[in-house]
């Protein structure tokens, strides 16, 4: 049975010894989990690490002892936490004839953000969670986005509310987020959410889902996190700040590089793993990286392209094809968080659906 994703499902802290540690929890026994494929460690046979279950070419070494990372299947993990979903919302509508429901609040006319409301819809369907958009226009106000929250929070059918981001200039950002109620926060982002998440011996109600999603894919990758350099590239509400914040819960030193830090190429060298959300294609080169380090890509960055389906493709942070010779794995774009980060949304809102009906 699927309630929780996460390791740890709710990442508790024990006291003892000066150190705090995350205790692993039963609630995620349901959940496939693979055994180290990644270590921090180069390591010349690859093979006797490689897990069959992702079926993708473990890190390995060519003749000119270069490395060629192991890909990090997101879109394969996803699919895999997705379908664990819809059989959890199956059950659920079995024994008590409800089913979760995610309101988006979108007020942007961006076709990128556009595209990603519409695959969230698409997954929600296909879990069998029900989904509910508002769109508004870009000038609209505060007030209307005021009362789409509140129509959505006095829905009893609605367990979850997103308010797509960025938000027009005009809006205050943060009041909006602030005025999202807690149990329905499935983005994570409301300030004591936040808050929470950020402060020892506190619990979020929910974790943000790109974050959750990076620590996912890790964490199922074998990567260790305990006791590792992190650097974080981006410190954003959304992204960087949370992924900071949560990384540190599972004990990694975290470094966060954002637009004035002095030589951020120096730093981001000295991590064994390395988490990109800025939004700026190829930031991030190979001379950026230490060898054998564990490479996320966040980074979703719209480019021209009259060739793919809706006139743009997307790039992430890391040049790529650099990347994969000096790395031990690397997530790539698209295929790689983006798709995390929406199963990590149908998890946080089949989540707030059980909460509400205390069905688990
Ligand atoms: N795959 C997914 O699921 C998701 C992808 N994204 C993508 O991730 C990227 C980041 O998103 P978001 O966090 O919202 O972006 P923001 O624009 O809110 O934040 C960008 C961050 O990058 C930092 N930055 C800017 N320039 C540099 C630089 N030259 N060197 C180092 N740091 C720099 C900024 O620093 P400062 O704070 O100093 O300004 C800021 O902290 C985007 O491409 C977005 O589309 C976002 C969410 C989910
Ligand atoms: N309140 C809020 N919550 C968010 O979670 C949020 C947000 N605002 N604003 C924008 C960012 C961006 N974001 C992405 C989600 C999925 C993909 C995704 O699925 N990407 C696919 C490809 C999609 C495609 O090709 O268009 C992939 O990387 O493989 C990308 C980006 C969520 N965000
Ligand atoms: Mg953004």
């Amino acid at each position: 049975m699927l309630t929780a994703v996460l390791r740890g499902g709710s990442v508790g802290f024990r006291k003892g010894l000066g150190a705090w540690k995350a205790l692993s929890t039963s609630r995620c026994d349901g959940i496939l989990r693979s055994p180290p494929l990644v270590s921090l460690d180069v390591v010349e046979d690859w093979s006797t690490r490689f897990d069959q279950d992702y079926g993708e070419m473990p890190a390995s070494l060519n003749q000119s002892n270069e490395l060629t990372a192991a890909l990090i299947d997101g879109k394969a993990i996803a699919d895999e936490i997705r379908s664990e979903i819809a059989t959890e919302v199956s059950r659920m509508k079995t024994s008590i004839g409800k089913v979760p429901g995610l309101a988006v609040i979108l007020a942007s006319q961006r076709r990128e953000c556009q595209t990603y409301v519409r695959n969230k819809v698409i997954a929600c369907e296909e879990a069998g969670i029900r989904s509910d958009v508002t769109e508004l226009q870009d000038c609209c106000s505060e007030d209307e986005i005021l009362c789409a929250i509140t129509n959505f929070n006095e829905n009893p059918d609605i367990h979850g509310i997103l308010v797509q981001l960025p938000l027009p200039q005009h809006l205050d950002e943060g009041r909006m987020l602030s005025l999202l109620p807690l149990e329905k926060d499935v983005d994570g982002f409301h300030p004591l959410n936040m808050g929470n998440l950020a402060m020892r011996g506190r619990e979020p109600l929910f974790i943000s889902c790109t974050p959750k999603g990076c620590i996912e894919l890790l964490l199922r990758y074998g990567v260790e996190i305990e006791g590792k350099r992190a650097v974080v590239i981006g410190r954003s509400n959304i992204v960087g700040l949370p992924t900071s914040l949560l990384l540190q819960r599972y004990h990694a030193t975290v470094t966060v590089v954002h637009a004035f830090t002095e030589n951020p190429e120096e730093i981001a060298r000295e991590a064994d793993i390395v988490v990109s959300a800025v939004g700026m294609p190829n930031l991030v080169r190979g001379s950026w990286l230490k060898r054998g380090a564990v490479v996320i890509d966040v980074g979703t960055y719209p480019v021209e392209d009259p060739n793919s389906e809706y006139g743009y493709r997307l790039t992430g942070d890391v040049c790529y094809e650099e990347a994969v010779k000096v790395a031990s794995a690397v997530t790539p774009v698209p295929g790689g968080v983006g798709p995390m980060t929406i199963a990590m949304l149908l998890l946080n809102t089949l989540e707030a659906a059980k909460r509400a009906y205390n069905f688990y």
